[in-house]
């Protein structure tokens, strides 16, 4: 499709969020999925969705609706015996050509072939966030506005800067400020899964691989030592890693250990002084982050530095220097809960899926150190999750949209 094309195609950003009080739950989840796509939300800009999520919930009579930055907490306050969390991030990852979004008519070469195959003659919504996770967001707020009589009472989190640090993640913020919103028996986080149950969550860290060495003219080399080239052993080290797939409590998860970013350098004629390799770890629910810490960069990851940066004493990375950036903690399936157990069934009967293990890392593992079982179920292909092509078919918000409510409702 030629740029100009796209731009004909490309929904508008919406003054607000919402849908006709006839709409059909199709029509409405199409509208809802059209309209918070169309506002921009990568992390750390989140500001604009949230604030119009927060008029469409507000202006829900049976819920009471409470904002902590740019985390919004909705609730029902049924007195029912149980209540059930539901869980949408709003943030996305970075654009990379695939803002603003487009529906996709069927035949549209755009559509990939798997998609196009199981869904012939049906839209699909094109564009950053469309699996990850706003299909999943226009699902939960269909419901936030249509489950006025849920058979337990309900909270729905929509939060902020979930892609990134954890530090700055929303939800972590809302938990450590307003413990009793964030309540419950059991929770459900949307992010993708193709409408079926993924279980726990893989761990995940990231560091920077450092190696140092010294500048100097790069004509006159031997005046120097070149950090880039020190760097090609950890490379190296990165290419023989052979990662692993491991089952816990029936479900398999595929590790993973990758250099996301590299950095170094301060002249086209400068022998570097310093090179840099974004390193991020997935790690199986068999091990807490400590073990995790131990295969990387050793026991007892090294005597810390002036700087912030250790020097790996064992690991993978033995001898180089670790500066850590992020740390979250893997999470066990979980899937023996009674609610769990009821919620895989009506899935299995809806979609012929069962559970299978969340490579991604998800805020499931939040509420596993909090004593609250969840499970991820959501709208959208998790392989397709952070891809430039990101895209889902019409039909999967419906499909998550109806398996909730039945099974809520
Ligand atoms: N603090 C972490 C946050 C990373 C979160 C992100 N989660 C997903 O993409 C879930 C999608 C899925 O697998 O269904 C991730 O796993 O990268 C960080 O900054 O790395």
């Amino acid at each position: 499709m030629s740029d100009e094309m796209m731009q004909a195609a490309a929904i508008e950003t919406p003054a607000e969020i919402g849908f006709a009080p006839d709409a059909t739950m199709e029509e409405a989840l199409a509208a809802l999925m059209e309209q918070i796509m169309a506002v921009y939300s990568v992390s750390d800009d989140e500001g604009p969705l949230t604030d119009m999520v927060e008029r469409f919930l507000r202006r829900q009579p049976h819920l009471t609706v409470r904002r902590h930055g740019d985390t919004l907490v909705a609730s029902t306050d049924l007195g029912r015996e149980r209540r059930v969390i539901l869980c949408g991030h709003l943030d996305t990852v970075p654009v990379i050509d695939n803002f603003p979004p487009r529906w996709l008519e069927s035949g549209d070469p755009a559509i990939r072939g798997e998609i196009a195959a199981a869904h012939p003659d049906e839209r699909v919504m094109w564009g950053r966030g469309a699996t990850d996770m706003k299909a999943s967001d226009a699902a939960l707020l269909y419901l936030a506005a249509t489950l006025t009589e849920p058979k337990v009472d309900l909270t729905y989190v929509f939060y902020d800067h979930e892609e990134v640090v954890a530090e700055k993640n929303g939800l972590r913020k809302v938990v450590q400020a307003h413990p009793e919103w964030i309540q419950g028996d059991f929770a459900i986080i949307g992010e993708p899964t193709n409408c079926g149950i993924e279980g726990g969550c893989n761990g995940t860290m990231r560091f920077d691989v450092v190696s140092h060495g010294v500048a100097a003219h790069s004509a006159r080399a031997w005046m120097g030592e070149n950090a880039i080239h020190k760097a090609g052993e950890a490379l190296a080290r990165l290419n023989a890693y052979e990662p692993q797939a491991i089952t816990v409590d029936g479900l398999e998860y595929r590790e993973g250990l990758n250099a996301t970013l590299i950095s170094g350098g301060n002249g086209t004629n400068v022998i570097p002084d310093e090179c840099r390799i974004h390193v991020n770890y997935r790690f199986a629910p068999d091990k807490d982050i400590r073990q995790a810490k131990a295969l990387m960069m050793g026991a007892d990851a090294g005597a810390e530095l002036n700087n912030g940066e250790h020097t790996a004493t064992g690991g993978v990375f033995e001898g180089f220097g670790i500066e850590m950036k992020d740390e979250s903690p893997s999470a066990r399936p979980g899937l023996d809960d009674p609610l769990a157990q009821s919620l895989v069934g009506l899935v299995r009967e809806r979609t012929g899926r069962e559970p299978v293990a969340k490579l991604g890392w998800t805020d499931v593992a939040r509420f596993a150190a909090l004593g609250i079982p969840a499970v991820n179920m959501g709208a959208g292909d998790p392989l397709l999750a952070h891809k430039h092509d990101e895209q889902v078919p019409e039909s999967d918000l419906t499909l998550m949209a109806g398996i909730l409510r039945d099974w809520l409702g």
